[in-house]
């Protein structure tokens, strides 16, 4: 195994009667996004937390380059992570926290306003941490994870509370430090924020994986071999569709929905048969539709469902 991979083996917990992890299991590769989604107690933050060696599992592992967290010599070197942003000396200067942080590691100064610089805080840096917004605190985390120049990175909810400039910066660093062979590992309750950015997702429920798969594939599943037609003559359309022995629904005054064949051969089928059309387009599913497929039964409160049935 790499040493800049991060495995996930059986792991369970339990927290009384509440079954936090039953059965997780995932590897992050080098040189990948991987996203970590699930609804509110699926089990994301438990796992993250085990990884890093601040909850221990009842069974399973977890291991960071082969080891486990406790067995590093120098954690901040091999892996970053932004757990929790609010954890900080509201009174400290956000670079004094990040200079307590790398002395307490062992390290030099050297790496701190590499890190400011790194996440745009260069003008705040000399401010106390405890006036910053969420936004800030969450690049000063990010700050804190990259001080060792680690080859995995974790990161609990990167996107909470950050402005839309803020996001896209995001984004772009987590695609430049997967491009640079780190590993990284982001978790999310929101599908879409991961859309553009992960190569690779695991989804979560209960505990357990309900998918692990490259996002291009588990987009192509969910997406199935759906045509959408724009015509004046849906029945006439539908009609010589079926005697081409394609399945082909009318599905209102203009719209007639085909399955199974590609968007060409429809054209090929309209065309001999003569029947107007305007526009024909393959249905591409979302990753959050792809998400909602697959969470639909697994969601822990039922307050989770009418929130994503109400964001609709
Ligand atoms: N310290 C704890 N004591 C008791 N129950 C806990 C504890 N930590 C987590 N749990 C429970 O374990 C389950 C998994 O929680 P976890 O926080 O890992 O989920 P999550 O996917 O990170 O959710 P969220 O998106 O809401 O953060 C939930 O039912 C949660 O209530």
């Amino acid at each position: 195994m790499s040493d800049a991979t991060i495995e996930v083996s059986g792991l369970r917990k339990r927290f009384g009667p509440t079954v936090a992890l039953d059965g997780m299991t995932f590897t992050v590769t080098p040189g990948t996004v991987t996203g970590f989604v699930g609804p509110n107690g699926a089990g994301k933050s438990t796992t993250i937390r085990v990884i890093l060696g601040l909850d221990a599992p009842d069974e399973g592992h977890a291991l960071i380059g082969g080891r486990p967290y406790a067995q590093l010599p120098h954690p901040l070197h091999h892996v970053g992570a932004l757990v929790d942003a609010a954890a900080l000396q509201p009174s400290r200067t956000g670079r004094n926290h990040l200079l307590w942080l790398a002395h307490s590691q062992g390290m030099s100064a050297g790496p701190v306003d590499a890190a400011i610089e790194l996440v745009g805080l260069g003008s705040a840096a000399r401010r106390k941490a405890g006036g910053y917004s969420l936004g800030m605190r969450q690049r000063l985390g990010i700050a804190a994870a990259m001080l060792g120049a680690p080859r995995m990175i974790i990161m609990d909810e990167p996107f909470n509370g950050m402005d839309p400039e803020g996001i896209i910066w995001m984004r772009g660093l987590l695609r430049s430090l997967a491009a640079e062979g780190r590993a990284i590992l982001v978790s999310s309750h929101l599908m879409g924020e991961l859309q553009g950015i992960a190569d690779h997702v695991v989804v979560v429920g209960r505990g357990r994986v309900l998918a692990d798969a490259r996002v291009e594939d588990l987009v192509a599943r969910a997406s199935g071999d759906q045509v959408r037609l724009r015509t004046s003559a849906p029945a006439d359309a539908a009609a010589a569709l079926h005697r081409s022995a394609t399945a082909a629904t009318v599905t209102d005054a203009h719209t007639v929905t085909v399955s199974g064949v590609p968007a060409q051969r429809v054209v090929e089928i309209l065309s001999q048969a003569g029947v107007p059309f305007s526009e024909v387009t393959t249905h591409r599913a979302t990753l959050e539709d792809v998400y909602l497929q697959l969470t639909s039964s697994e969601t822990e409160y039922q307050a989770g469902t009418l929130h994503r049935e109400a964001r609709r």
